[in-house]
Formats: structure tokens, sequence, C-alpha cells
């Protein structure tokens, strides 16, 4: 990719394209890659809305396929410059077995990896998480902590624990020689919670609320504090990550960067009610309103009718054994390790964050109705 921005035109291939970051993703290249020549959208399941990309002036390449298949991943690789990889099965509520979400998230990223060796792509971006480093299952709090911040890592959810290996596969795999005799470069994003346009767990409990007639009740004390960082700005972090590898990569080569904006700290409710409460929800409690003990048995009973009901139907509630450890256990992260390496900086106040957030919600609230 030496050649002058003005002169070589790239392309590029986004994995997942079409899920809640990945879309953003998309419209963020399209907007802000001048370097583009081509952008290839890589998903299981392609939206009607690529179609209105292919009006523009980068060529727009929708291509349906699945990263657990080799072959399919190498063709949607070969000649591509650059591959973010953000495909993946982000399940913590048991709706895909452990082998799928292994597949799915291991597998498929080795597939990636293994397509741009043969293919001889150099430039690799991975989705990765903040679950690869935690919160972890003894509850340990990660507070403002940064890349280097000492924390045992310890899962046991299929989720996380494929993203580890993951992100493990993509950092060893930097500096590998691709065809044509040039090394691998490679880096992993960790985003922390992230909300925005099209975030559908936000969705769901503005529906919920809704049902509720307007209340939403307190199940974490407040002092719980949960990263979270805007869509947009994950985005865009990807976006500057991918321009920079090249450039920057001796620095940025096998390095991983947490993803983070101006969002405050807070509880994951009450950081919803920052929406939600715009959008006629109250969240009800100062206090959680049941003890943690029987939180506890709601969630493990949860989890056993899960199991019961499977052979029957998916039953796949928000509340679970995990799901209520993460959202009890503190996690924030607090660094400049992007904006030292890289030069990045969010592109999007919280408040610009918010409003946009707040306006989808009212949509798909009304869509809901
Ligand atoms: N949502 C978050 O809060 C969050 C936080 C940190 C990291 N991440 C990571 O970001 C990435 C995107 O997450 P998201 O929230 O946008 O999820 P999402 O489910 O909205 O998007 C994932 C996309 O990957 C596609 N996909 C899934 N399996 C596939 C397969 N086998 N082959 C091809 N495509 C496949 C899906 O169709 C979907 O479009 C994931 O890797 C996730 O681990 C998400
Ligand atoms: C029912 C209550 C206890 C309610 O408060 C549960 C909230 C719970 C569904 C969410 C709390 C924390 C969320 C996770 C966190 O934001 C980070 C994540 C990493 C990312 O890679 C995937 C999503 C997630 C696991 C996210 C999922 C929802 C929560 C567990």
């Amino acid at each position: 990719m030496a050649d002058s921005a003005q002169a070589q035109k790239l392309v590029y291939l986004v994995t997942g394209g079409c899920g809640f970051l990945g879309e953003h993703v998309v419209r963020m290249l399209l907007q802000r890659e001048p370097r583009l020549g081509e952008l290839r959208v890589f998903d299981r399941h392609l939206g009607p809305w690529l179609e209105e990309l292919k009006t523009g002036p980068v060529r727009v390449t929708a291509i349906q396929g699945d990263v657990t298949e080799a072959h399919e991943v190498a063709a949607a690789v070969a000649g591509a410059h650059v591959v973010i990889h953000t495909a993946g099965l982000v399940d913590v509520f048991g709706r895909a077995s452990p082998e799928t979400i292994h597949e799915v998230n291991v597998q498929g990223t080795r597939n990636v990896i293994e397509a741009c060796v043969q293919t001889g792509t150099r430039f690799l971006v991975y989705t990765s998480s903040m679950e690869v480093v935690g919160p972890n299952t003894k509850g340990h709090p990660f507070y403002r902590g940064n890349e280097d911040t000492l924390y045992e890592a310890v899962h046991r959810h299929p989720y996380p624990c494929s993203k580890a290996l993951a992100e493990r596969l993509v950092l060893e795999a930097n500096g590998r020689e691709v065809h044509g005799g040039l090394p691998l470069v490679t880096c992993a994003l960790r985003p922390t919670g992230i909300y925005g346009e099209g975030h559908q767990i936000m969705r769901d409990f503005y529906r919920q609320g809704l049902r509720l007639g307007g209340w939403l009740f307190r199940a974490i004390p407040a002092s719980v504090e949960h990263g979270r960082v805007y869509v947009g700005n994950v985005a865009w972090m990807h976006v500057l990550a991918a321009r920079e590898l090249e450039r920057r990569a001796a620095l940025m080569g096998g390095q991983v960067y947490f993803c983070y904006d101006g969002s405050p700290y807070k509880s994951y409710e009450d950081f919803n009610m920052e929406f939600l409460g715009p959008c006629g929800l109250q969240l009800v409690g100062a206090r959680p309103l049941l003890p943690y003990w029987l939180l506890v048995f709601l969630a493990a009973l949860n989890a056993l009718l899960q199991w019961l009901l499977r052979p029957l139907v998916l039953y796949a509630p928000l509340l679970n054994p995990y799901t209520l450890a993460v959202a009890n256990t503190t996690f924030t992260v607090s660094t400049n390790k992007a904006q030292r390496h890289f030069g990045y900086e969010p592109l999007f106040s919280w408040e610009d964050s918010r409003t946009r957030t707040i306006l989808w919600v009212q949509a798909a609230g009304s869509s809901a109705q």
C-alpha cells in the first residue's frame, strides 16, 4: 500500500459487514477512507441497505458467505489490501451451542488469517472484545484499567473463551510471511459494551419497558461501573487502525487496543437510561429492588428452563448466571494507547453519541408499536 493515496485505490474487505458494528464500519470507510477503490462486504446475512451503497464512486461488492467455510473466505480475501474482521457470534444468552460459537469465532478467524497468508493480504484488523480480559469468573473489578493493567483473565463461558483464543491467533499471526514474501501485520481492537444505532439489546430493553408500562426495575447497584463506547467511534478506530497499520507496522503490529471515547462511566442500567429516559422510560429504585441472592436464583432458574425447553423452543432471556455476573462486576477502561500509537481521537462527542442513539431508540420504539 506504499503508493501515494491518490494514485493507488485499495481493496478493503469487511467481514460481518452487515452487523451492528460492521454496518457502521462499512459506512465509515465509504465516508472517510479516500484510498478506497473497492469495498467488499462479507456476511452470512446481507442487508438490503447495501444496494443503496452501490451508486457511489467506490465499488461495493456484497459477498454472502460463511467465515467457517475456508474456501469462501479465501475467495473474498483474494486481492484485498486490508481485512477488517468483525464477523462473529455475539451470544451470551445461550442461543447458540458452545461448539457453534467456537466454530464461528475461532475457526472463522483462523480461516481469515490463513486466507491472508495464502493470498498475500498483508493487513488485518480484528474486532476483539473487552471480554478477552474480563470480567473474570471470580468477579474481580477492572477499574479504569488499560492494556497493560495486570488482571487475572479467567473465563469459562464459550463467548469470552472464543474471543480470547481468536485474539491470540491474530496477534500470533503478526509477522507471518504471506504469499509474495512480505510479512502479515495484525492488530486487535477491544471494544467495551458498544451502544448506538442498531444496538439490539438496547432496543430489547426499550421494548421491555414499554411492555411494563414505561417502567424498568433496577437489578444492579448504581456503584457498579460498566465501560461503554459509541459504535461510531468504534468504527472510526477500525478505519484509522487499518489506515495506519502499514505506516506504523513496527509499532502497531501484534498490538491490542481498547476502544474508548468520552462516554461516561455508569452502571449498565443507568447508562442505558441516558437514552431510555428521554424516550419515556423510568428506572425504578435507587437500589436493586431484589436481593442479589434472589437474582442469582432467578438467573439459575432461567438457565434451567432454557435447558429443559431447548428441545421444544428457544428460551433466551437477558438474565442468566453469566449476564448477571458480568453486569454486577465493575469493568471500565481508561487509556490513550490508540491515540499514542495511531493518532486515534473519538470522532463523536458524548453529547452527539447520546443524541444519535436517542433518535434511533425513538424510531426503533415507534416501529415496535
Ligand atoms: N456489541 C458489542 O457490545 C461488542 C463489544 C465488543 C466486541 N464486539 C465484537 O464486535 C463484532 C461485531 O459484533 P456486533 O455487536 O456487531 O454483532 P452482530 O451480531 O450485530 O454482527 C455480527 C455479524 O457477523 C455476521 N456473522 C456471524 N456469523 C457469521 C459467519 N459464520 N459467517 C459470516 N458472517 C457471520 C452476522 O451475520 C452479523 O452481521 C464481534 O466480533 C463482537 O465479538 C461487540
Ligand atoms: C438482567 C439484568 C441483570 C441486566 O442488567 C443484564 C444486562 C446484561 C444483558 C448486559 C450487561 C453487560 C453486557 C455485556 C457487556 O456490555 C459487554 C459485552 C462484550 C461484547 O463483546 C458482547 C456483548 C457483551 C457480552 C454485553 C452483553 C449484555 C450484557 C451482559
